[in-house]
């Protein structure tokens, strides 16, 4: 099994725009690179055709142990394009076995569907496949606008085009993207390195998905605005978010790596990000109360792609390891949202990662919308519309829905629970490799309501002698519907 991880690693790095083909196979060990190097290649061939099979047979939903969507397209390569799954019994091959004859089923209905005489003809070209994502360039409007930029873009040979299509990759063409202000989209293989604007900072080449979270967090543009990106470098998003303050206020970036660190001062200081202080400590040390950050009203928490700790466990017992280190992952996440809700004037939460794995996105924002900080802090899923809602992918229903009853509030007695459901998948975004033209990404995003009935932190309703609260201010305001938490008749 551990040949398929290391495939199924690279392929994950390639999505998220790591390196080369060429250069990342270049760090298999050379014992089995090879046989890699073919596996890798043959299923990016077949990908489109092998992630249409995969969702229409309903494997990854399941079968709960097949979290990684790579795994999955190394391994159903093998089963319905080579010689079978070449490894020894385990619960991850079981569980695709299970699913063999619908598999089969699946693929031999999509090859009738395209007309497609034999399984060749379904295999993208590589310039079918590096024209699959553009080349994103977001316009640092920190230093210039997005007019100026075209104007400078156009009489260095490019040409503005009304729509993005995904062409020769060395046209010449760009185009404004349809869902981020700012944003620009290239040919796929178009450079940028020798080109000043985009050595001066003045354009910051970012893959649009993670163009996402500050688009939704979208901060206020006001001196008195503090704003906190929790988990800052390399510094792409916080110098998305000062941009969109228009470098007014005060943008707390945290770092805990110092590496890293310096990498994000580096690159602030090059997007000319004045509004943004680095910080460099670890989040979570950071006491809600203290008044330098006690008056911050929104927050951003985007964490390191999955893979690395994920590729890491691939040496061994595979599959369980994978699973446990997923649901570290996951609570050390949760714990970042809790933290972030107990900073008491904060009103935005916006939670992303660059995986597509449920348990780190749409049960993280389940189990952060139950939590005691949730709870008493009044915290619910923004609505569809404020969280990007023209974007259509939105979160997985069946994994947002939560199983159980509802069940007593701890804090307000009087209240009961409304569990996350699956109408609250709309509320979260989810970008797909492959389809969406970017990166794996989750977007979601928690919002405070104001004066809905309740008082805003346990702390205050101990200090009042926990009375109730909805009587206490049942003059103010109804109970919003859409919150967690319901009257009980
Ligand atoms: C995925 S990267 C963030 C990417 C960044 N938002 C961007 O778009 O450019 C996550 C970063 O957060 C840092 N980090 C993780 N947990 C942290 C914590 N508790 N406090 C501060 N930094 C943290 C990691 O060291 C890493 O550099």
């Amino acid at each position: 099994m551990n040949f398929y991880f290391d495939a199924s690693k690279i392929l994950d790095r390639l999505d998220a725009k790591q390196g080369s083909i060429k250069g990342l196979i270049a760090t298999l060990p050379e014992k089995n690179r090879k046989r890699s190097a073919a596996l890798i290649i043959e299923t990016l061939k077949y990908k489109p055709v092998l992630l249409e099979v995969i969702a229409s047979s309903g494997l990854m939903k399941q079968e709960r142990k097949l979290t990684s969507q790579s795994l999955v397209l190394v391994l159903v390569h093998d089963l319905l394009l080579a010689r079978g799954i070449q490894s020894g019994d385990g619960p991850i091959k079981q569980a695709i076995l299970r699913h063999k004859t619908r598999l089969h089923g699946e693929f031999q209905k999509l090859k009738i569907k395209r007309g497609a005489a034999s399984t060749s003809e379904l295999a993208q070209t590589a310039d079918e496949r590096s024209a699959a994502i553009p080349r994103y360039v977001r316009v640092n409007t920190a230093m210039w606008t997005t007019p100026q930029a075209i104007e400078y873009l156009t009489s260095r040979g490019f040409t503005l085009t009304d729509s993005y299509t995904s062409g020769a990759s060395d046209s010449k063409d760009f185009a404004k993207d349809a869902h981020i202000q700012d944003l620009l989209l290239f040919a796929p293989q178009t450079s940028f390195a020798d080109e000043p604007a985009y050595q001066t900072g003045k354009l910051i080449l970012q893959d649009k998905a993670s163009c996402f979270p500050a688009a939704v967090l979208a901060p206020p543009a006001s001196d008195y605005a503090v704003v906190i990106d929790a988990t800052a470098a390399p510094g792409n998003k916080t110098s998305h978010l000062s941009a969109l303050m228009k470098n007014k206020g005060k943008l707390y970036a945290f770092e805990r790596d110092a590496r890293r660190f310096k990498t994000l001062k580096t690159m602030l200081d090059k997007a000319q990000c004045t509004n943004a202080v680095p910080v460099h400590r670890d989040f979570l040390t950071v006491d809600p109360n203290d008044g330098q950050y006690s008056s911050v009203t929104h927050i951003g928490s985007g964490i390191v792609n999955r893979l690395d700790y994920l590729v890491e466990s691939g040496t061994k017992e595979d599959e369980d390891v994978t699973a446990d280190r997923l649901s570290k992952l996951a609570a050390f996440q949760l714990k970042m949202i809790k933290h972030a809700m107990k900073f008491p004037q904060v009103k935005k939460i916006v939670y992303s990662t660059c995986s597509i794995h449920a348990t780190e996105n749409e049960h993280v924002v389940r189990d952060a919308l139950l939590s005691e900080e949730a709870q008493a802090n009044q915290f619910s899923l923004a609505p569809r519309n404020e969280a990007l809602g023209s974007w259509s992918r939105r979160g997985l229903e069946s994994e947002m829905a939560s199983k159980g009853k509802a069940f007593s509030s701890p804090y307000y007695h009087c209240l009961q629970l409304r569990l996350p459901n699956a109408e609250d998948a709309e509320s979260v975004i989810r970008c797909s490799p492959g389809e969406d033209f970017t990166n794996g990404f989750f977007v979601s995003c928690f919002i405070r309501e104001e004066g809905c009935g309740v008082e805003t932190s346990k702390r205050k309703a101990e200090d009042d002698g926990n009375a109730n609260p909805l009587k206490k201010k049942a003059k103010k305001k109804k109970v919003k519907k859409s919150l967690y938490l319901a009257k009980v008749a």
